[in-house]
């Protein structure tokens, strides 16, 4: 069953057009990789999914429901959910509260609006918070202070922050970005186990190991087009992407 679809997805910067005529589906549970060389417009379909920017053409349904019209919070109730890129966790915050925080925005938006649901909600939301530390395997480190934590421990803490939103499609933006092998190891066990539990995910990520032992699919930008799709082997070998990536180290994406 297709959970996610993009259809003939247009948007122009100042009369350039970076992403022309994308289309794409994600089924139920799969785990599709968007790649392409730098500059290929992978973020900029991110940021069109979430709400970040208007499409100039194109439908993006989620469950059939089409989410472009609807405000960025509105989408995350409607199921989906985003790990940035850059982690945004809050550093004085202690990690429970940091995962915690996922929560509000949930409940509906702003924190001030969610904060009656979380004096009335606030036991059941924290076991759920603790529940999701305990599966990711970060109970120990529930009570320290966010900015305290390793690099490669704060990107998980970011990935369980995303699941209290409860989501139907996780958008992960370079997950290994800044993740030594060992981090990467653990990083790719928790979205397996994530994946397991149900939730359909999109990945963005340039390391083509950690593509094709997470991903069942992936599809390849080039100057916002798709030029490819396939298993993450099946487009490593592709001669159109090969050529896309020379001179951006091809020798990087050919051991999937
Ligand atoms: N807000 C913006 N204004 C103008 N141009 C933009 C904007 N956002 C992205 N672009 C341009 O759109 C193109 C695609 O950028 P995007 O960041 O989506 O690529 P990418 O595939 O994610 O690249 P990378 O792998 O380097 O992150 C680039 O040419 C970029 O300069």
């Amino acid at each position: 069953m297709t959970l996610f679809r993009i259809e003939n997805l247009r948007k122009s910067f100042g009369g350039l057009e970076v992403i022309r005529g994308v289309s794409l589906e994600v089924a139920q549970g799969q785990r599709l990789a968007l790649i392409g060389p730098n500059g290929a417009g992978k973020t900029t379909v991110f940021n069109l999914i979430n709400g970040y920017y208007r499409p100039d053409e194109g439908r993006i349904l989620l469950d059939g429901q089409d989410l472009v019209p609807m405000a960025p919070r509105l989408r995350i109730r409607h199921g989906l959910a985003r790990s940035f890129q850059n982690i945004r966790l809050i550093p004085h915050l202690t990690v429970e509260e940091n995962v915690l925080l996922g929560a509000h925005i949930h409940a509906g938006g702003m924190l001030a609006q969610a904060l009656p649901l979380f004096m009335g909600r606030g036991r059941k939301l924290r076991e759920q918070a603790r529940g999701l530390l305990e599966d990711a395997g970060l109970t120990a480190h529930r009570g320290a202070l966010a900015g305290s934590l390793a690099y490669g421990l704060r990107k998980r803490v970011e990935v369980v922050r995303a699941l209290m939103a409860r989501p139907r499609l996780l958008l992960l933006d370079e997950p290994c970005a800044g993740l030594n092998t060992q981090e990467r190891g653990v990083l790719m066990e928790e979205l397996q186990r994530i994946a397991a539990s149900g939730v359909t995910m999109m990945v963005v990520e340039h390391d083509m190991h950690f593509v094709g032992g997470l991903c069942d699919r992936a599809i390849v930008l080039n100057f916002g087009e798709k030029i490819a799709e396939g298993t993450p082997a099946e487009v490593a070998r592709d001669p159109a992407v090969i050529e896309a990536y020379l001179g951006h180290e091809p020798e990087k994406y050919a051991h999937a």
